[in-house]
C-alpha cells in the first residue's frame, strides 16, 4: 500500500485540525518504503507529515496545505526528477525549505540541487538521526524566517486588520478589548495562522501596559532546560555554557506583557514553576535561590486542545485554569469567508506598497478562487498567496493564474480535455482540481454531483491506496 497524499485525511482524523501545531513537512518520494520510514521518524519527533508519492500529488498537496519543509527525492521514477519539480514548488511556495534527497553522494549532484534552489541535500540511505537533524535545521530556519517576517511587518507599519463582518469574531474582539484593560491572564485558542500572535499584540496595545515591553516565548522552539532559562533567566555556572547572569523573558517583560506561544508544548517539568509565577508572581532564576517578583501580564496561545491534554494527563489542570481566566477562540478563515475580500484587498495594497508593484485589484475569477479555497493555513496562507501574487503580477489586476491554487484550467503539463489521454486520467485531474479549491470534501462532492463516499472511493483508487 503506497503512502499517498490522501493519507493527509487519515492524519487529520487522528490529530484534530487544531492540534496540527508543529512544522509541516511534505515528503515527495516514489518509494513507498522510504515514505513510510521517513514519515514514522518525523512524526515521532512531532512533525506533521504529508507524503506525496508523485509529482502530481506534491503539487496538489501544495494547493491544500502550507508546508515549512519539503524532503524532495531527486529521482522520482517514471522519468520525473526532483530537479524539474523544484522550480514549480518554489513558484507555489517561495518560503518552503527544500531538502533534496539523493542516492548519489557526489558533489556535482549536490551543487546542482543547491543551484536549482534547494536549501540543502541529504544522501540516502541515511540514519533516522541524520534525517531528523537535517529536517530540524530547515524547520528552525523557517521558524526564524517567520519571526523576521513578523518583525518586518511591524516595522513597516503593516497593521493587522482587526475588522470583521463575522459575528463570532466580533464577539471575540469585543471581549478581548474589554479584558485588555484589566490584568487578567488570557488564553487564545485557534488553528495555525489564525492570528493568535496578532491578537495578543493587539491586546497589549489596547492595555495600559502598551508603552512597556511585549516579550514572546515560543515554547516548542527550545529544550526544557533552555526554555527554563529563557523564561526565568539563569545565573553564571547554573549549567554548562551558562557563562554569565542572564535575565529571563519574564524580567524583560517587566511592566508589560509576556506572550507564551504554543503553551501546549510547555514541558511538564516547567509547568509547576509557571503555575507558581501565575499565582504569586514569584520565581527564581535557574541556579539562583533568590526569589524574585515581576509585574507582568501573561497571555498564552495554542492550537492544541488543552482540555484534552488535561484529560490525557499531559497538561496540569490547575495551570490550565490559571491560564484560562479569560479564553477566546479565533475562528479559522474558512468560517469567516465574508472577510476574505476585504482582507485580500488590504493585504494586496500593503504588499504592493512594500514591493513597489502595480497590483491593486483582483479579477472576478481570482476573487472566486479566494472565496472558495480551503485555507487550511488560514491568514498566513492568505497572506503568502497574496504576497506571491503581488510579486509576480505585472499589471494592476491579480488574476487566477497569479494565485498558487490548482485551477480548473490545467497547469502547464497537466491533462486537458481533448488531450490524447484516458477518461480516467482526465477524471482524476478534474477531481483533484475541484478538491483543491473546495472548502471541504463534502463541498467538492456536491460540486462534482457525486456523493461523498464515491468521491472518497475514487480518490483512494487514483492515489493507489
Ligand atoms: N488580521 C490580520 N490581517 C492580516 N494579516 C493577518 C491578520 N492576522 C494575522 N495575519 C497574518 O497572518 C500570519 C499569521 O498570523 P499569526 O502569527 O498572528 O497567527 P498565529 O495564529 O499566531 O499562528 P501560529 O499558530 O502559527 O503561531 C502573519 O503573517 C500575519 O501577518
Amino acid at each position: 500500500m503506497a503512502d499517498g497524499i490522501s493519507e493527509r485525511h487519515e492524519i487529520s482524523s487522528r490529530i484534530p485540525a487544531d492540534a496540527q501545531a508543529r512544522s509541516q513537512v511534505l515528503l515527495v518520494d516514489d518509494d513507498p518504503a522510504i515514505l513510510r520510514l521517513f514519515r514514522r521518524c518525523l512524526e515521532m519527533e512531532g512533525y506533521a507529515v504529508t507524503a506525496a508519492p508523485s509529482v502530481r500529488d506534491a503539487e496538489v498537496a501544495l494547493t491544500r496545505g502550507v508546508y515549512d519543509v519539503c524532503v524532495l527525492d531527486l529521482d522520482l521514477g517514471g522519468g520525473d526528477s526532483g530537479l524539474e519539480l523544484l522550480p514549480r514548488l518554489r513558484e507555489r511556495a517561495p518560503w518552503l525549505r527544500v531538502l533534496m534527497a539523493t542516492a548519489t553522494d557526489d558533489v556535482g549532484t549536490a551543487l546542482q540541487s543547491i543551484r536549482a534552489g534547494a536549501n540543502d541535500y541529504l544522501v540516502k540511505p541515511c540514519d533516522p538521526e541524520q534525517l531528523v537533524h537535517a529536517v530540524g535545521q530547515q524547520a528552525e530556519a523557517r521558524r526564524l524566517e517567520r519571526r523576521i517576517e513578523a518583525l518586518e511587518d511591524r516595522e513597516e507599519g503593516e497593521r493587522p486588520d482587526l475588522q470583521t463582518e463575522n459575528p463570532a469574531l466580533q464577539g471575540v474582539l469585543e471581549l478581548a478589548r474589554r479584558v485588555a484593560t484589566t490584568d487578567a491572564t488570557m488564553l487564545i485558542l485557534g488553528e495555525n495562522g489564525t492570528g493568535k500572535t496578532m491578537l495578543a499584540r493587539a491586546i497589549h496595545e489596547w492595555s495600559r501596559r502598551a508603552r512597556a515591553p511585549f516579550a514572546t516565548v515560543s515554547c516548542p522552539s527550545l529544550s526544557p532546560e533552555l526554555l527554563n532559562s529563557e523564561l526565568f533567566g539563569h545565573v553564571r555556572g547554573a549549567f554548562t555554557g551558562a557563562t554569565d547572569n542572564r535575565p529571563g523573558r519574564i524580567q524583560v517583560a517587566e511592566g508589560g506583557t509576556l506572550f507564551l506561544d504554543e503553551i501546549g508544548d510547555l514541558p511538564m517539568s516547567l509547568q509547576p514553576k509557571l503555575l507558581r509565577f501565575l499565582q504569586d508572581r514569584e520565581y527564581e532564576r535557574v541556579g539562583d535561590p533568590h526569589t524574585r517578583t515581576a509585574n507582568v501580564r501573561v497571555i498564552a496561545a495554542t492550537n492544541q486542545n488543552l482540555q484534552q491534554m488535561v484529560a490525557d494527563g499531559k497538561f496540569r489542570e490547575d495551570l490550565y485554569y490559571r491560564l484560562n481566566v479569560v479564553g477566546v477562540t479565533l475562528p479559522p478563515l474558512r468560517e469567516r469567508r465574508e472577510d476574505i475580500p476585504r482582507l485580500a484587498e488590504n493585504l494586496a495594497l500593503q504588499l504592493a506598497h512594500r514591493y513597489d508593484r502595480p497590483a491593486r485589484q483582483f479579477s472576478a475569477d481570482a476573487r472566486a478562487q479566494l472565496a472558495t479555497h480551503g485555507w487550511s493555513g488560514n491568514l498566513r496562507e492568505l497572506r503568502n498567496a497574496i504576497e506571491r501574487a503581488v510579486i509576480i503580477c505585472e499589471g494592476e489586476t491579480i488574476r487566477s493564474e497569479h494565485l498558487p491554487f490548482v485551477t480548473s484550467t490545467p497547469l502547464s503539463g497537466g491533462p486537458r480535455a481533448g488531450d490524447p489521454i484516458s477518461l480516467e486520467e482526465l477524471e482524476r485531474a478534474h477531481i483533484e482540481a475541484i478538491v483543491a479549491s473546495a472548502p471541504s470534501l463534502e463541498a467538492a462532492a456536491r460540486q462534482l454531483k457525486i456523493d461523498s463516499s464515491t468521491l472518497y472511493r475514487k480518490r483512494r483508487l487514483y492515489n493507489g491506496r
